[in-house]
C-alpha cells in the first residue's frame, strides 16, 4: 500500500488555492441523478471518493466524464435500479444515493452500508425519512428495498440533525407531490450547495443553512451548471499545518461563515486570521496555547471532522486541553498513532482525552487510522525534522486532493511511495 514519507521542519507557507469540497460534491453528485439531463459542475476536487461516486453513477447508466476539476454527468439514459453491493459497502457515504434513485425511480435496491471505523454509522434516519414520504422499505439480507408506493410530501422530524439524512429526504422530497417540511435539520454549509444546486436544476428548496427546510415538489428539473463550495475542512488542515510550523498562509477563496468554527479555535490557540478579499490570511502563534475544551457539535458547532487535526495542534501546546468527541463513538483512533509520535494523550473516558503539550514530537512508521486521523499524522510530521513514514494513504486520498503536491508547493519535504496493489 502507498505511503508518505515526511522529512519535516521547514515552514508551511505561501498561497493556498484548493478546489471544493468533498463532502458538498458527494450529495451534489447524487443529486444529478434527478434531472434526467445534463449537470455541469466545476470545482471538483479529484480525489477518490469523487471517481468512486463516478463509477456508481456510470453503473447505474449516467454518462461521465471528468477533466481539471469539471464533472460532466448525463443522466438521460440511466436505467439501472440496483446499485452494487461492492460499491455502497466499500464508500460509506454512496448511501446518500438512496434518496435520488427513488425520487427518480419507481423501484431501487441498495445494499446496507454497515459500519466504518470511526463508529457504526447506522442509517435508521434515512429509512425513516423516506418512509414518511411514502416509500416501503424492505430490509432483507443486508439490502434496502425501496417501493415508491407514493411519493407525497410530509413532516418530518429529525431526533438528531443528520447530514446525509437530513440530505437524503431532501433528494426523495424534491420531486414529491406536495410540501416536505424538515424541522431539526442538519444546518451544515455543504447542505445549502446542495439546495442552491438543487434549485438551479428548478427544484423549490428553501431554509437549507437552518433548521427548518421547506420543499415543494416539482414535476420535471433541467439541465445545470454549478460551481462546488470551497473545502472549510482541507482548508482548516492547511491552516494546521502552517500555524503548526510557523508559516503564514493566505488562501484565496473561503466562506468566512463556514470557516468560523475552526477559526475561533486557531485564534483560540493564539492564530492571527484576517478575512479578506474573498479570502484569508493566517498568522502563526508565536507560542501555540492550549484550548481549555474542544467539543465536537453539529455545524455552526466545531466540526468533528476537523477534531483530529485540532488534536495535532494541541501535542504541541503550552498546556493541557480536553477534546470531547460528540458525533462519532470511534474518533479517536489517531490518539494511539499520535503517541507512537511522542504525543502526551490520555483517556478519561472513550469519548473524552486530555493532551498536554509536550515540547517536540518524535519519528516513528505510522498508519492513517482514518481519514482526518490520517491527515493529522501528516501534520505531526511536518514538525519532525527526521522521517517518519505514514502509510494507509489511501484514507487521506478520500479527501484531499493531491495533498503530497500541495505541501510540497507550501515548502513541504514529502515523498509519497507507490504502491501498486497486487
Ligand atoms: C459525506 C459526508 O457529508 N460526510 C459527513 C457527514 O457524514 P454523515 O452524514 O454520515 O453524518 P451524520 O450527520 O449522519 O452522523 C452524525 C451522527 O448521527 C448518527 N446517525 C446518523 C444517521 C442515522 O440514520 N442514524 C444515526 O444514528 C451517526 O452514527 C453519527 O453518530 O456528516 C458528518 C458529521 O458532520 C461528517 O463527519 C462527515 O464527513
Ligand atoms: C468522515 C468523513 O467522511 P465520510 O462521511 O465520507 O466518511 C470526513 O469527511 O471526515
Amino acid at each position: 500500500m502507498s505511503k508518505y514519507i515526511i522529512k519535516g521542519g521547514n515552514k508551511i507557507e505561501g498561497k493556498l488555492s484548493i478546489r471544493g469540497a468533498k463532502n458538498a460534491i458527494l450529495p451534489i453528485m447524487a443529486a444529478t441523478i434527478l434531472n434526467e439531463s445534463v449537470s455541469i459542475i466545476h470545482n471538483v476536487p479529484d480525489i477518490s471518493d469523487v471517481h468512486f461516486m463516478i463509477k456508481i453513477l456510470e453503473s447505474i447508466g449516467c454518462k461521465v466524464s471528468y477533466s481539471d476539476g469539471t464533472l460532466i454527468v448525463d443522466s438521460s439514459f440511466a436505467d439501472q435500479v440496483e446499485i452494487e453491493e461492492c460499491y455502497v459497502r466499500k464508500m460509506r457515504s454512496s448511501i446518500i444515493i438512496m434518496g435520488a434513485m427513488i425520487g427518480r425511480f419507481d423501484y431501487t435496491k441498495i445494499s446496507y452500508p454497515g459500519g466504518c471505523a470511526i463508529g457504526s454509522r447506522p442509517i435508521d434516519l434515512h429509512l425513516k425519512a423516506l418512509k414518511k414520504l411514502g416509500i416501503r422499505i424492505e430490509e432483507d439480507e443486508g439490502f434496502i428495498k425501496c417501493y415508491k408506493d407514493s411519493l407525497e410530501g410530509n413532516i418530518i422530524n429529525f431526533e438528531f440533525p443528520s447530514v446525509g439524512a437530513t440530505e437524503n429526504a431532501i433528494l426523495a422530497a424534491v420531486k414529491a407531490t406536495g410540501i416536505t417540511k424538515i424541522y431539526n435539520a442538519a444546518r451544515e454549509p455543504e447542505i445549502e450547495d446542495l439546495q442552491n444546486f438543487l434549485n438551479k436544476m428548478g427544484a423549490k428548496v428553501k431554509g437549507a443553512g437552518t433548521n427548518y427546510i421547506e420543499i415543494e415538489g416539482v414535476k420535471k428539473l433541467r439541465r445545470v451548471e454549478h460551481d462546488v463550495i470551497p473545502d472549510r475542512i482541507a482548508i482548516g488542515t492547511y491552516m494546521i499545518a502552517s500555524a503548526l510550523t510557523n508559516g503564514k498562509l493566505e488562501v484565496d477563496n473561503v466562506v468566512i461563515s463556514h470557516m468560523e468554527p475552526i477559526s475561533d479555535k486557531l485564534r483560540s490557540a493564539g492564530c492571527e486570521i484576517e478575512y479578506k478579499n474573498g479570502g484569508l490570511l493566517l498568522k502563526p502563534p508565536s507560542k501555540i496555547k492550549s484550548i481549555d475544551l474542544v467539543r465536537t457539535s453539529p455545524h455552526p458547532g466545531f466540526p468533528t471532522d476537523m477534531q483530529a487535526q485540532l488534536m495535532t495542534f494541541m501535542t504541541l501546546s503550552d498546556g493541557i486541553s480536553v477534546f470531547h468527541e460528540t458525533i462519532f463513538e470511534n474518533r479517536f483512533m489517531h490518539c494511539a498513532e499520535l503517541t507512537r509520535l511522542g504525543a502526551n494523550i490520555k483517556y478519561i473516558t472513550e469519548n473524552i482525552c486530555m493532551i498536554k503539550g509536550v515540547e517536540k514530537l518524535r519519528s516513528a512508521k505510522v498508519k492513517s487510522p482514518d481519514l482526518r486521523g490520517g491527515a493529522a499524522l501528516v501534520l505531526a510530521a511536518l514538525t519532525i525534522p527526521q522521517e517518519t513514514e505514514i502509510s494507509n494513504i489511501y484514507h487521506i486520498e478520500r479527501g484531499y486532493e493531491n495533498i503530497e503536491d500541495i505541501l510540497t508547493r507550501l515548502g513541504a519535504n514529502i515523498l509519497k511511495i507507490e504502491e501498486i496493489e497486487k
